[in-house]
């Protein structure tokens, strides 16, 4: 299957004569010592990965760990140095102007944290913006946009300005603009940071609704490692403008690449997030092997009420094959483990 975005050696490096640097031995200096020595910054250091078509794909990092420059240089609102980027089978790094405004309005649509939306028009018009640039005539534009403010959870506000709306519904009305032009892709750039906690939840619980119901490609840019653990089929985490790790949530959690990320993860709670992958054993000699089944992929935590129910031990299935067993010792060594961290 075709990614539907593939990213070859990507580098972005700030300052005077930035070209010259990638493929030399200054190119392997740490971001402090490549400052120290030249003046230049590295935003974003040989990143290479691929998203597949329907794939949720966060993008994790603290400050200035290169999320918003990656970001841009997807859809190359900023000139990588070097490297390339494929979007839906464009080549983005070569493409001309023309074609970059087309991936632009009908490929990728972005989500920002400041919602950018137009304080004179209407909820409605707002939803519709991006159809009325492509030229899509007012009875259309706006029949499309009624079905996807509804679809956002916004029925009954589509004759509302955006100042008479709580942070959490711009935010809808974000997403509804970004869902109207029925792009292969969303990009969300920090879009959940500057809302509150509860509303914050429901919006991720929004963004998982949304890509259930309509499957479309996700890119997700956050630095909070619970929304990357709950939205992300895989995460990639950044450091200094390098990839870290990239990996499914439960190998995050389970494997951290190395102290940085093993330091991220240390609060999150385990039994929530590991599947019985991670713990599942071989059976002992003489263990009874007609216990319950559960898939692979099912999280510790749920796994809990069907261990302690049976005496034999859970078997671990993937399809007809079993892979191993959990009874609930297994699974209480995962909770307590959590509890006293
Ligand atoms: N135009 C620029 N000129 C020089 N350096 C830049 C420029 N833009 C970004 N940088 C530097 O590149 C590095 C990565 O910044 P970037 O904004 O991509 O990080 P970030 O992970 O998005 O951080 P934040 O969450 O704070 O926005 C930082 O050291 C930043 O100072």
């Amino acid at each position: 299957m075709t990614a539907a975005l593939s990213v070859d050696s990507l580098w972005k490096i700030f300052g005077p004569r930035s070209d010259k640097i990638i493929g030399t031995p200054d190119a392997e200096l740490s971001r402090a010592d490549l400052k120290a020595k030249t003046g230049n910054v590295v935003g974003v250091k040989d990143v290479s990965f691929d998203v597949a078509p329907g794939e949720v794909f966060v993008i994790m990092g603290l400050s200035g760990s290169g999320k918003s420059t990656l970001v841009r240089l997807l859809t190359r609102l900023i000139e990588p140095t070097s490297g390339s980027v494929n979007l839906g089978g464009v080549d983005i790094t070569s493409a001309s102007e023309a074609e970059l405004r087309d991936v632009r309005r009908k490929q990728v649509s972005m989500v920002f944290q400041h919602f950018g939306l137009l304080p004179h028009r209407q909820v409605i018009d707002n939803v519709a913006y991006g159809l009325e640039v492509r030229g899509v005539p007012k009875k259309e534009r706006r029949a499309k946009a009624g079905e996807i403010v509804d679809l956002v959870g916004l029925s009954g506000y589509e004759m509302s300005y955006p100042d008479q709306l709580s942070g959490g519904m711009q935010q809808r009305v974000g997403l509804a603009r970004a869902l109207a032009g029925d792009p292969e892709m969303l990009l969300f750039d920090e879009p959940f940071s500057a809302l509150d906690p509860l509303i914050r939840r429901d919006m991720q619980n929004e963004v998982i609704r949304l890509h259930s119901e309509l499957g479309k490609t996700m890119v997700f840019i956050t630095h909070d490692l619970a929304e990357a653990l709950k939205l992300g089929d895989r995460i990639m985490i950044l450091r200094d403008g390098a990839i870290v790790q990239v990996g499914t949530p439960d190998e995050v959690v389970a494997r951290p690449a190395d102290d940085y990320v093993k330091d991220f993860v240390s609060e999150v709670p385990k039994a929530h997030v590991l599947t019985l992958k991670w713990v599942m054993r071989e059976p002992r000699p003489g263990e009874a092997l007609d216990g319950p089944t559960l898939p692979v992929t099912t999280v510790v935590r749920q796994a809990a009420r069907t261990a302690i129910a049976s005496d034999a031990p859970i078997r671990v299935m993937d399809g007809d094959t079993m892979l191993g067993v959990v009874d609930e010792e297994d699974i209480m060594r995962v909770v307590v483990a959590e509890e006293e961290s």
